[in-house]
């Protein structure tokens, strides 16, 4: 039995840090194990311009732990209002790698996101033409489809007119979670891929509703029915270029989780890596780790790979149940009061023991 899984050090193509104390409680945990990692702009007001991007990375890097090498790689929110000329030089500059479209309600904070796409289409020729990557969290929102039909819709709708009608844009499909998805982003033109979460790899819709509803397993898009469960450990174990990883953890307030109208979003930071070291190896795709890990995203985003590698060790530890907030809230953590088998061994902040 493999006891030890040395890779090049990973990145994390999609995160959610928040703001303010949320950001100090819930930053150790990435920069424990992640070299860089693509910042979401959804914040409240969302980041909308290269300004904005600054000021967000300065609170990042504030919050950071002392020692830590950790990169944010920022983006932009996308509206309607999206000025080109401003990604453009954001992009060129360095100051943001990439900007990310929400479709108008579909999942949290997303009420500033964007109403028509052929509105865009002036930003994403622009983007087309610098090489700005264009993220989408890739739903619809219109009411008559279900919601587990919500990215296949998208796919057949949205996406796949966008990609042909602008055939030189970098498009990443953010946490893909159906069969439909893979196949698409396996069959598509260059420049598309796909990040996928380790909690769309664990477990399939059943975990909302098991004994009772269980807010913590509300995330979007929703978890699927097993087979597209299984098509994703296919694709991401498959050493395939366009699948890498993107954990979307998304830290709410066991609160604003916990309530009539509860929020989406899994805390999955504090064991991603372990999370995903296991997927690999119940699908005997240890070898194919590294791939998924820490090569196919910077390939994709025409980065540099990392200096250095991370070492995961098989070390049986229970996951704390919450990370505290001051003033007495909590977020729960994915996993939390389970077991988790491996640990990151040699990481170089000073949340390494709680990764
Ligand atoms: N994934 C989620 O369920 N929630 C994310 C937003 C997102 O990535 O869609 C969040 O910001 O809370
Ligand atoms: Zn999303
Ligand atoms: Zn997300």
């Amino acid at each position: 039995m493999t006891e030890t899984i040395t890779i090049r050090r990973p990145d994390d193509w999609h995160v959610h840090l928040r703001d303010g104390a949320m950001l100090k409680a819930v930053l150790p945990f990435t920069a424990a194990q992640f070299s860089r990692a693509i910042i979401m702009p959804n914040l409240v007001p969302p980041v909308t311009t290269t300004a904005m991007a600054d000021a967000y990375r300065e609170r990042i890097m504030a919050a950071l732990p002392a020692g830590s090498r950790f990169q944010p790689l920022m983006t932009l929110y996308m509206t309607d209002d999206t000025d080109p000329a401003d990604v453009v030089s954001g992009y060129e500059s360095g100051r943001i790698v990439a900007v990310k479209l929400y479709p108008q309600h579909a999942t949290t904070n997303s009420h500033f996101g964007v109403t028509d796409i052929e509105k865009i289409h002036p930003v994403l020729a622009a983007m087309e033409k610098a090489g700005v990557p264009l993220l989408i969290h890739g739903e619809v929102t219109r009411p008559e489809v279900d919601i587990f039909d919500r990215e296949a819709v998208f796919i057949e709708t949205v996406l796949d007119p966008l990609v042909r009608r602008f055939p030189g844009l970098k498009v990443t499909l953010e946490h893909v979670t159906t069969k439909e998805g893979v196949e698409y982003v396996t069959g598509a033109r260059e420049r598309v891929a796909a990040t996928i979460t380790p909690h769309h790899l664990i477990f399939n819709r059943n975990a909302i509703f098991q004994g009772g509803i269980r807010p913590h397993y509300y995330c979007l898009p929703i978890a699927k029915r097993e087979e597209h469960r299984l098509a994703l450990r296919k694709a991401a174990t498959s050493g395939n270029p366009r699948f890498f990883l993107g954990t979307d953890t998304a830290p709410h307030a066991r609160a604003a989780k916990e309530a009539a109208c509860g929020c989406a979003g899994l805390f999955v930071a504090p064991v991603a890596l372990a999370c995903y070291a296991q997927v690999f190896e119940e699908e005997g795709a240890l070898d194919k780790f590294e791939a998924f890990a820490s090569l196919n995203g910077p390939r994709h985003y025409g980065l540099p790979v990392n200096e250095g590698t991370i070492t995961l060790v098989r070390r049986p530890r229970a996951v704390a149940e919450d990370v505290s907030l001051p003033a007495g809230e909590a977020v729960h953590v994915f996993r939390g009061g389970e077991t988790v088998s491996w640990t990151v061994a040699d990481a170089d902040s000073a949340a390494a023991a709680v990764a």
